[in-house]
């Protein structure tokens, strides 16, 4: 078709004239030449045949900019890296452990004594970060104000100081959370009444925050959901002279739902009665999120992380408005990852095409920052 006789079809056409079919539009493949050979065949070159109409101005024609995996990769505004990536792993103060969590698959409870031995190929293959959690399983080690949390000799300190001597070069993240050490399996400390007393927990999560830092966390990561406690973490951090050195990540739209189940098998930390539902964020509550958001913001939050990240997208996207000059971190929690396998082995996905496509969505929704189980498979994945 010659310039002029395009320029009359489109000027000349009805727009509401039924359309001739035109071809099959070429299925894209990931194989540079498939797909290359497809559009020469089916594409542009049998239109002109076919005269078929194009709809619209030409900027309608948007399959010209993504037909090569290249192209394709430059229409997102940012490629998930090794470094967006931190590793949630399970720590616990026993001996010789590498216990598989069954609902949690491919992750394991790890001893400090075998921590070294689990990191190291991950290390080798670019792991930049890792997101810590104690599981302390010695009897007596839960009590109703989850005294073991800060405990020197516990799963969490102890692992801290391993990783600073044996890989100096991982940047080491703590959760900060009492549910792990209450015998209550609640995340603060509880009134007679069973309600959450707010000002204590608050006054001994950071005071945990505090001995993680101290210990030499580079990011302290409170996940309690108490009021207030942003502000109290920064004020101590200050207060010892170590707030300069330790980024506080907060845990700001964390919603209550049942996407943490594998995680609580995997930290020995669900309820013993009750739920979280008073602390943590109904479904609904987009607007109570951005609430959240900005009172971390300026309680001195250094980044804001949304969890669940799937179902939560627009979250996500809220948090990147919000907060458009902090780094976002998104935690895809341990039921969506299961949900994930589960689906994979029913045969409804390719895991790995599932994996790359929910973490892919979870960036284009605005996070920098990707809390993933899929960490150690995205370090081969990304090599190749
Ligand atoms: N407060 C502890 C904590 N920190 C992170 C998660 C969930 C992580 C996951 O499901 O992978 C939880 C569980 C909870 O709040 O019940
Ligand atoms: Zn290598
Ligand atoms: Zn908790």
């Amino acid at each position: 078709m010659s310039f002029s006789s395009l320029v009359q079809e489109l000027s000349l056409r009805d727009p509401n004239a039924p359309r001739r079919p035109g071809p099959t539009p070429s299925v894209s493949t990931f194989d540079d030449r498939a797909s290359h050979v497809s559009r020469t065949m089916s594409g542009y070159a049998s239109t002109a045949a076919t005269s078929v109409s194009i709809s619209g101005d030409i900027g309608s024609q948007l399959h010209g900019g993504y037909f090569h995996p290249l192209a394709r990769s430059w229409q997102a505004e940012r490629q998930l890296t090794k470094s967006m990536l931190i590793y949630p792993i399970f720590v616990t103060d026993g001996e010789d452990d590498m216990i598989h969590v069954p609902s949690l698959p491919g992750q394991y409870q790890v001893s400090i004594d075998r921590l070294t031995a689990f990191l190291e190929p991950l290390v080798h293959k670019g792991l930049r970060s890792v997101m810590l959690f104690g599981v302390p399983q010695k009897p007596g080690s839960k009590d109703i104000l989850g005294s073991s949390a800060d405990d020197p000799e516990g799963p969490v300190i102890q692992a801290i100081q391993l990783i600073l001597r044996r890989f100096p070069q991982l940047f080491i993240c703590a959760d900060v959370c009492l549910c792990e050490y209450t015998s209550h399996g609640h995340c603060g400390i509880l009134r007679d009444d069973s309600s959450l007393n707010n000002q204590m927990s608050v006054d001994r999560i950071s005071d945990v925050a505090l001995a993680y830092a101290k210990a030499g966390a580079h990011c302290v990561a409170p996940s309690d959901m108490n009021d207030g406690r942003i502000r109290a973490i920064k004020l101590k951090l200050i207060e010892e002279g170590i707030a300069h050195k330790t980024l506080l990540m907060s845990y700001s739209a964390k919603f209550s739902g049942c996407l943490y189940g594998p995680f609580r098998d995997a930290a020995g930390s669900a309820p013993s009665f009750g739920d979280r539902r008073c602390y943590q964020l109904p479904p609904g509550g987009r607007g109570l999120a951005r609430r959240a958001i900005i009172r971390d913001m300026n309680e001195g939050a250094d980044i804001i992380m949304v969890k669940p990240a799937g179902q939560y997208l627009d979250v996500i996207s809220d948090a990147k408005e919000l907060g458009k000059d902090l780094p976002i971190a998104a935690y895809q929690v341990s039921g969506e990852y299961s949900m994930i396998h589960a689906a994979a082995k029913a045969g409804v996905f390719d895991l790995k095409t599932m994996a790359f496509e929910s973490t892919e969505s979870i960036l284009r929704a605005g996070a920098t920052i990707v809390i993933s189980y899929f960490t150690p498979n995205f370090l081969d994945w990304l090599d190749n």
